[in-house]
């Protein structure tokens, strides 16, 4: 089950050779967007790599994000528990369509068998009843970022990082996809960063908007 908590973002600060890239501050109710906009290069993966927990050291950054009562910036990045979808779905090729998924349940449930289920349960919830044996390669773009969802969303994440994940796919299609993964998460009760460019995004997302650019 989600955590259904805020995530709550501190004085934040991150600097690139000297030059301040990124200076925010805010909280982020659980199952809404906060939308992240700014030009090409003004830093907005930078930030959702500082709150995931890989920031290149490149970076220099200060400032604490806490989900609740944990303190995310405390932790390293696989006990974050922060859920990512990028522009590319990045389905492993080498795996079936069911199995994409199941590798994301957690190592608590150590039956293959009830992983596979819960897969096939998570494709069904999103209309690809059936597609489990398929090869990712088979399927459309809005299928395969459908899948995408579906595996992050059965990872338990405690947050979810949208790196514009809408941005490759067509308007009919984007309208749909983007519909569908804010309402999984509002539904389960996750905080949303989302980074995009365009402004039709940040309408769909509905919450406020962040800007980001050159100082
Ligand atoms: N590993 C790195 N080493 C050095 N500079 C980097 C590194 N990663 C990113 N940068 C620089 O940091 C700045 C911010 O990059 P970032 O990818 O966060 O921008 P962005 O706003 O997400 O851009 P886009 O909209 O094009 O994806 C850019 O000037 C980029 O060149």
């Amino acid at each position: 089950m989600a955590d259904r908590s805020a995530l709550i973002l501190e004085d934040i600060s991150i600097r690139l050779h000297g030059r301040r890239l990124i200076a925010l501050a805010g909280r982020v109710e659980p199952g809404t967007v906060l939308t992240v906009m700014g030009p090409s290069g003004s830093g907005k993966s930078t930030l959702l790599a500082f709150i995931g927990g890989f920031l290149d050291p490149v970076f220099s950054a200060q400032g604490r994000v806490s989900s609740g009562a944990v303190v995310l910036t405390d932790l390293p990045a696989e006990e974050r528990r922060a859920g990512i979808l990028f522009q590319d779905p990045l389905l492993f090729p080498h795996l079936s369509v069911a199995d994409n998924i199941a590798i994301a349940v957690p190592g608590a449930v150590r039956s293959p068998r009830q992983r596979r289920q819960m897969a096939m349960a998570a494709l069904e919830r999103v209309g690809l009843a059936g597609f489990g044996k398929r090869d990712p390669e088979t399927l459309s773009g809005g299928q395969k970022a459908r899948v995408a969802l579906q595996r992050v969303l059965v990872s338990e994440p405690r947050l979810l990082l949208l790196d514009e994940p809408f941005s490759k796919l067509d308007a009919t299609l984007r309208d749909q996809v983007r519909e569908m993964v804010f309402a999984e998460a509002r539904t389960a009760g996750l905080p949303m960063i989302l980074v995009t460019h365009d402004a039709a995004d940040a309408v769909a997302a509905g919450g406020p908007v962040h800007n980001v650019g050159a100082e």
